[in-house]
């Protein structure tokens, strides 16, 4: 028991080991997306209401999503955002015998291209197929970009993480392709074409070009699956030859984990991208890196359109409580703005959020602060 409890202290020292703000870093003019890549593969299509503002769909979520949904609402019309929410239920139909998105919820984005989007729980074993999985096959959105940036005056052991991981988004591991061979052996099927590879990869070397990034790396495993990551890592060297500018390699998996909770700093140059799970995985260690899964935003990038959303989960461990820390899913919404031209609204939100980071008096709990959700947005606010 003993053991336990001070297993659990040191774990605590080192997850939130605040400092005062002695790092700041120039992070509050960063742009988490640029647009160029976007112009090139998938420019926001909409287009502004009689009202000077434009409609974007919002998908609350489950468990905490709700919560942090009404932090990003508020601090938006405190921003004075040209943004009107159009919320949907994505509660799942069965359609042929299949888990669907309910048609309203689909017309809604089709007709808004853009959409905010909470977390949506995945039932373990049995149930529904993820909802976020059959949100981002259905509308296509074929690269899930993950950045990943230390915040200015939260101290972490490493202070200037900046990694951006790009996820290929609607195959590979997450197919979910399932079946039971004979009682007692089950076969899971990782999917992976060349079109979908192509088009992710494609993505990852534009996205590099308009952010100043060198290097693009692909993350694999093809020493084992030789067909499957074979083929994305092949893939990778062909569509290299088109961008001859940006330095291309790739890396065994397991080694990348080892080297990125090592030093993340040799990858700040790089932009890595890879199958989907790997990304998955990932993408969370990094924001272990940077103070957790509160702080880590991303966007669903789609020919037509696009979907933003955190990249963690409902935390059902602490939904309800006003214990979540909404600024995830505010960075979500700040990539959303950029990516609808937005740019002015977009940088005030963000250098408002990222002051209020680094004074560090108004934190959420998972940053080692008192602050309830609300009373973190209205800190924010009161900066707007
Ligand atoms: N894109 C999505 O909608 C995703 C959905 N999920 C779903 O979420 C459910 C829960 O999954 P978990 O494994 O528990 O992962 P999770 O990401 O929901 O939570 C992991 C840990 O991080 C904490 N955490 C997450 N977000 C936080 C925030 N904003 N502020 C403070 N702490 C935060 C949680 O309290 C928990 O301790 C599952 O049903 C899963 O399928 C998981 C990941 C992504
Ligand atoms: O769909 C799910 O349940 C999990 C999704 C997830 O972990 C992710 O998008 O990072
Ligand atoms: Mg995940």
């Amino acid at each position: 028991m003993l053991a336990a409890r001070n297993f659990s202290a040191a774990r605590q020292t080192l997850r939130f080991p605040r400092v005062a703000p002695s790092f700041v870093a120039p992070i509050s003019q960063v742009r988490f997306y640029a647009s160029p890549a976007q112009e090139a593969v998938a420019k926001f299509k909409g287009q502004k209401g009689s009202d000077g503002k434009y409609t974007v769909t919002l998908i609350e979520g489950d468990g905490i999503g709700p919560e942090i949904a009404q932090s990003v609402k508020d601090i938006f019309e405190a921003a004075k955002a040209p943004v009107k929410w159009e919320s949907v239920d994505v509660t799942p139909i069965l359609k042929d015998g299949k888990t669907a998105i309910p048609d309203d919820a689909i017309a809604s984005v089709r007709r808004n291209f853009v959409a905010l989007k909470g977390p949506l729980a995945t039932p373990v074993g049995k149930g529904h197929v993820s909802l976020n999985l059959t949100l981002r096959r259905t509308f296509n959105l074929f690269a899930n970009l993950r950045p990943c940036k230390s915040i200015a005056g939260y101290k972490t052991p490493y202070d200037n993480v900046d990694t951006v991981l790009i996820r290929e988004n609607t195959e590979g591991e997450y197919s979910g392709i399932e079946h039971v061979v004979v009682d007692g052996v089950v076969q899971s099927i990782k999917l992976i074409t060349k079109e979908a590879s192509e088009r992710v990869l494609r993505f990852a070397f534009q996205y590099a070009q308009s952010i100043n990034k060198k290097k693009v790396r692909v993350v694999h495993k093809a020493t084992i699956m030789k067909m499957s990551d074979g083929l994305f890592l092949n893939t990778a060297r062909e569509i290299a030859k088109d961008f001859p500018d940006v330095e291309f390699d790739a890396e065994l998996l397991d080694n990348s984990c080892l080297k990125i909770v090592t030093d993340p700093t040799p990858y700040n140059d790089k932009v890595l991208v890879m199958p989907n799970l790997y990304g998955d995985i990932l993408s969370d260690m990094c924001a272990g890196l940077i103070g957790g899964l509160g702080l880590t935003p991303s966007g669903n990038i789609g020919d037509e359109c696009s979907i933003f959303e955190a990249v963690h989960g409902s935390a059902p461990d602490i939904a309800g409580q006003g214990l979540a820390n909404p600024t995830a899913l505010l960075l979500s919404s700040i990539m959303m703005l950029q990516h609808m031209g937005l740019h002015d609204h977009a940088a005030r939100i963000q250098k408002a959020t990222f002051d209020t980071l680094a004074e560090g008096k108004a934190l959420t709990g998972d940053l080692g602060g008192k602050a309830k959700t609300h009373e973190y947005a209205q800190a924010i606010m009161s900066r707007l």
